[in-house]
This record gives C-alpha cells, structure tokens and sequence, in this order.
C-alpha cells in the first residue's frame, strides 16, 4: 500500500490495525470473521462478492460501527444488511475519476495502435524490418467516441478523448450530462475559431444507436439490474467490425462468455478490459486471443489516488467511531487528503447516512 498516512490516521485514534493484505491477497469471509473476532471497530476493505448479511452480523456482534468499501463502487456489498445492522457504509468517491479514465483511455490507445501484440513480437524477436503492414490500426482522430454511462469517470474518459484525439462524441446515459454537453459545445466553437475541424456530441435515444455508430465504446455504468450484461450476444453484433470496446466499470456489465466467441470470429474487434465477470479469473479463451488486452483491476492504480483511497476509508471509519457528521459533498474531499493539516471532524462518505439517520456536516 503506498504511503502510510491512513495507517497514521488510525493509529492516532487508538485503533489496532490489522493488515490482512499483506496475509493474503484475497480473504474469504471465514478468514475476515476470525480477525474481526470479539471486538473490531470497523473493517476497511473491498469484497470480491456480495457476503450479504454474513460480514455486518459478524461486525455488529463485536461492536462494529463502520466497514469502509475502499472503493467508489459498493454494487458489492449488501448495504441494506449493513444498514439492518446499524454499521455505517463508507466509499472513496472524489479521488479516483481522472485515474480510471485515464486508464479507459490508455486501453483505448493501446488497442486501437495493437500496442500490446506489437511489444509481445518485439520481445519475441520477430521484428527484421519495417513493413507497410505491420501492427496497421485505427486512427482515431476525427473518429466516434461512444461513452455508455456518462456520470463522472465517463466524462472525464469522454473529455480526454475529445480533448486529446478531437473524437466526436456519442453518449449514452439515463440522464443528460449537461456539463460534458457544453464542454464539447464549447470546444467545437474554440476548434472551428481556429480553422479546425470542431467535434460534435449527440446523446443517444438507445444503447443500440451508440453501438452502431461509436468506433470506440467505453462501458462507465454502475452495475446493477439494468447492468448486468448489458454488452450481450446481440449487442456486440450490432457494433463495428472493427470497433474497439473498453471495460473499466464492472465485469459483470459484459457477458464475458459471448465477448470471447465475438472476439474469435471478429480478429479486428479489439477490446481492452480491467475487470472480469469472475474476478481474479478469466472466461476460458479469453486469455489466448491476441485481440483483447487485460489488465488486473489497475484502473484506480495511480499513487495519488490509491492513497487518496485509503486516507478516505480510513476517516469514514475513525469518523463514525468518533461520532462525527457525514461529509456533505462526497465528491468534494479534498480538505481530507492535505496531509499539512489535519481532516475536518467529519466522514467524507457514508452511503447509508440517510437510512441510519446520522446528521450531515455544515462545514
Ligand atoms: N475499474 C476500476 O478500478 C474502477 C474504479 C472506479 C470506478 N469503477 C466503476 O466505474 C463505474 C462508474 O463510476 P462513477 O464513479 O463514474 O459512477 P457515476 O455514478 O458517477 O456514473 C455512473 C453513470 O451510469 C449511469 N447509468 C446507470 N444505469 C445506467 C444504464 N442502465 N444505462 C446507462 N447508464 C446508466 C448513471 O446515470 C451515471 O451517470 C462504476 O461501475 C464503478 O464501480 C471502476
Ligand atoms: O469501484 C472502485 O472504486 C474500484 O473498483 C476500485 O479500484
């Protein structure tokens, strides 16, 4: 873990800190419930899966008031039980959107240029000249950049890529991303001010529209219900032969299964993905096809913003022991993470504040 401010944190409020990481990278729930034993305070952490009741009832019983996602996206753990429970549910939004997305981003680059097969033939010694067809991709300047779930890292992705490679913009989300909107307005009139071609955005009426028309779609949704394999059989059939397709959201918003019968019967369809539907494990096939590039949940891996993570779980779970209020606007956190002085006497984000009543800070 890099830094050991939010070890500090913690050790400054008379907590006991276990690590388990540094036991074993993946705990299962029998092995959490054993270090919580008779009394644990909180838990930080992220679940691989829905434990549902099993962690809180456990937590609750030794006196537990918080368990810190150290995470944005909590679709993994069963808040309602928390909540039942009475134990505060915390989250690390604020400090992780310009990492995924730049993440999305340098999977989109790294798939549309063939990055990643052309290093692989480079190492394995079979480069003995240049050829006009080597490693050909696809340019994407001028081209269609299709964003599904346009909330925060989806802005920020769509923003690199219409700032970076002047892509037009085709988005699609269950409400209108007025700021993105007006930024790429605003960025076509500033183009066109200076004799250059200006990008355009359109918000999609379906999903279909942005499959069909995007030369590079990246999936930025929370998943739940509507979610869930959302990019199917059907929807892949629909995009571009040769579209690229990122997946930085969740595993489970693609059916991995299907992607990989996509991607041996469509060789110039490329995707890049960090996340899996099975995490740590892949779909059989997926590993052996030269059209896909996989990366381990790094997509949050900056050191800024892993420590911006841990500082924020750690004071969501110091905050409710404290007593303290919930922050007001989660995605305003950075009076927490100035290390010169110290936080404020609040939670930066408890997702359940609302249904276990806790009061908000006016600060
Ligand atoms: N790979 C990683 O390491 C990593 C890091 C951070 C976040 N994430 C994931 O990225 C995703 C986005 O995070 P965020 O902070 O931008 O969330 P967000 O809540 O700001 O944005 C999600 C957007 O998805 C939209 N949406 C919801 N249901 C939809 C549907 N059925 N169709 C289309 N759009 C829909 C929402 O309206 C919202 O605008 C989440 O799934 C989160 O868990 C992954
Ligand atoms: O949801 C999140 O924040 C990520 O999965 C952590 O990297």
């Amino acid at each position: 873990m890099p830094g050991t401010r939010w070890i500090n944190l913690l050790v400054q409020q008379d907590c006991r800190v276990e690590i388990c990481t540094e036991k074993k990278t993946i705990l299962s729930v029998e092995d959490i419930i054993a270090l919580i034993g008779n009394k644990c305070d909180g838990v930080i952490g992220q679940l691989t899966e829905d434990w549902g009741d099993t962690l809180f009832s456990a937590l609750a019983k030794a006196g537990g008031k918080a368990f810190s996602n150290m995470a944005v996206g909590y679709n993994n753990v069963d808040v309602d039980a928390a909540t039942k429970y009475g134990v505060a549910v915390g989250n690390t939004p604020g400090v992780l959107t310009e990492t995924t997305a730049e993440l999305a981003a340098s999977l989109s680059l790294a798939a549309s240029r063939r990055i990643v097969e052309a290093d692989e033939f480079m190492r394995a010694g079979l480069y003995d000249g240049w050829l006009p067809h080597l490693f050909v991709g696809n340019l994407l300047k001028g081209q269609t950049v299709g964003v599904i779930g346009a909330g925060r890292i989806g802005s920020a992705y769509a923003r690199m890529m219409i700032e970076g490679f002047k892509m037009n913009l085709i988005y699609y989300d269950l409400y209108q991303a007025t700021r993105l909107e007006k930024f790429v307005t605003a960025y076509g009139q500033f183009l066109k001010a200076s004799g250059e071609q200006p990008v355009t955005w359109k918000r999609a009426s379906s999903m279909d529209e942005v499959l069909q028309v995007a030369d590079v779609i990246s999936l930025h949704p929370i998943l739940d219900k509507t979610t869930y394999h959302l990019i199917n059989k059907e929807r892949l059939s629909k995009m571009k032969k040769e579209a690229i397709l990122i997946n930085c959201s969740r595993g489970p918003v693609v059916d991995e299964e299907a992607l990989v019968e996509h991607l041996k019967h469509n060789p110039m369809f490329r995707v890049g993905l960090d996340v899996f539907e099975d995490e740590p494990y892949m779909k059989p096939g997926l590993a052996d096809m030269k059209n896909a590039i996989v990366v381990p949940h790094i997509a949050s891996a900056s050191k800024w913003t892993r420590e911006g993570m841990a500082t924020l779980a750690a004071l969501n779970v110091v905050g409710k022991i404290k007593g303290f209020p919930t922050w007001s606007n989660p995605n305003a956190v950075e009076p927490f993470l100035d290390e010169n002085s110290s936080p404020p006497p609040a939670c930066p984000s408890i997702v359940n504040a609302k249904a276990l009543g806790l009061p908000v800070s006016k600060l």
